[in-house]
């Protein structure tokens, strides 16, 4: 299934060195109504090069996580940094920019602009910041294996296919982190495997450093590291997880979503790799 695992290292594990993790959340909590947590103080370091999966089940926080790492909703508490850079010390105007140029975004609905062209769109986030043209586009294109439907408009192609094309503008500007939020959630399983894989070969080939939010045990065994969530907490981690290890993690946490759930899937449940 994976073409290879990342480095030795573990998503939240040390890293020595000058260079900045893709991301660093500090005891980062978010509040929607006063007193009631969607996300309790969370911290977490994703080193570079790391395909991370986010699950829990529904309600457990994982957009929330998301949203707030990825710099769209601003947290009650904490630090998030991408790439070093703390996004609570930026004005909107920058963090705007911070978002085009050093964030990659895949959502379940690819969100391409109808009325621009396929190449059009992938290089929206290039144009946008006021980039000269060059073959950025066109070779981020090539590499999801769309280099001849540039002229195209998004409803000409396949849902696999925009998706794919959402891969290639999340890619071109060689950003710090892709964000991908349930990114294979509309797709049948054949072809979500094939999106999936080209989510893997960003992450071995290229370097890059993915955070996929998913409900699917199959996607998260994609990743290096499947993080769970219940109730805006982190109850545990496993990594390399198998997609049958992932399903009974899931299936355990949804049983048993009280305070205790780390404890009690903490008990093997997890299966190896596991940890509270
Ligand atoms: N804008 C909001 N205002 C108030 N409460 C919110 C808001 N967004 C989310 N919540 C609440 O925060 C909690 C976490 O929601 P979140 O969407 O992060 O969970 P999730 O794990 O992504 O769920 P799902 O898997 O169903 O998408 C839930 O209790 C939800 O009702």
């Amino acid at each position: 299934m994976r073409s290879q695992r990342g480095g030795a290292g573990t998503v939240g594990a040390e890293r020595a060195g000058p260079v900045a993790d893709a991301l660093t959340l500090e005891g980062v909590s978010r509040e929607y109504r006063r007193g009631v947590a969607a996300l309790h103080p969370v911290d977490l370091a994703v080193p570079r090069g790391r395909f991370l999966a986010v699950m829990g089940p529904s309600g457990s926080g994982k957009s929330t996580l998301l949203q707030c790492a990825a710099g769209l909703d601003r947290p009650t508490a904490g630090t998030v940094r991408v790439g070093g850079t703390a996004l609570a010390s930026l004005k909107e105007s920058a963090l705007t920019r911070l978002r085009r140029e050093r964030i990659g975004f895949v959502f379940q609905a690819h969100n391409l602009v109808p009325s621009l062209s396929v190449a059009e769109n992938v290089a929206l986030p290039l144009l946008l910041g006021g980039a000269p043209p060059d073959g950025r586009a066109a070779r981020a294109l090539a590499a999801v294996g769309l280099g001849a439907r540039g002229e195209d408009r998004p409803a000409e192609l396949s849902g696999g296919q925009r998706q794919r094309v959402a891969i290639a503008r999340a890619l071109v500007t060689e950003p710090d982190i892709v964000f991908a939020d349930e990114p294979t959630g509309a797709l049948d399983p054949a072809t979500a495997q094939g999106v999936l894989a080209l989510l893997r070969r960003a992450v071995d080939r290229d370097g890059h450093t993915v955070v996929m939010v998913t409900h699917d045990p199959v996607a998260a065994a994609w990743a290096d590291e499947a993080l769970f969530l219940v109730r805006g907490r982190v109850v545990g981690r496993l990594d390399r997880p198998g997609a049958d290890d992932v399903r009974r993690v899931m299936e355990r946490l949804g049983r048993d979503t009280g305070e205790n759930a780390a404890e009690s899937t903490a008990g093997g449940e997890g299966g190896e790799g596991w940890r509270a």
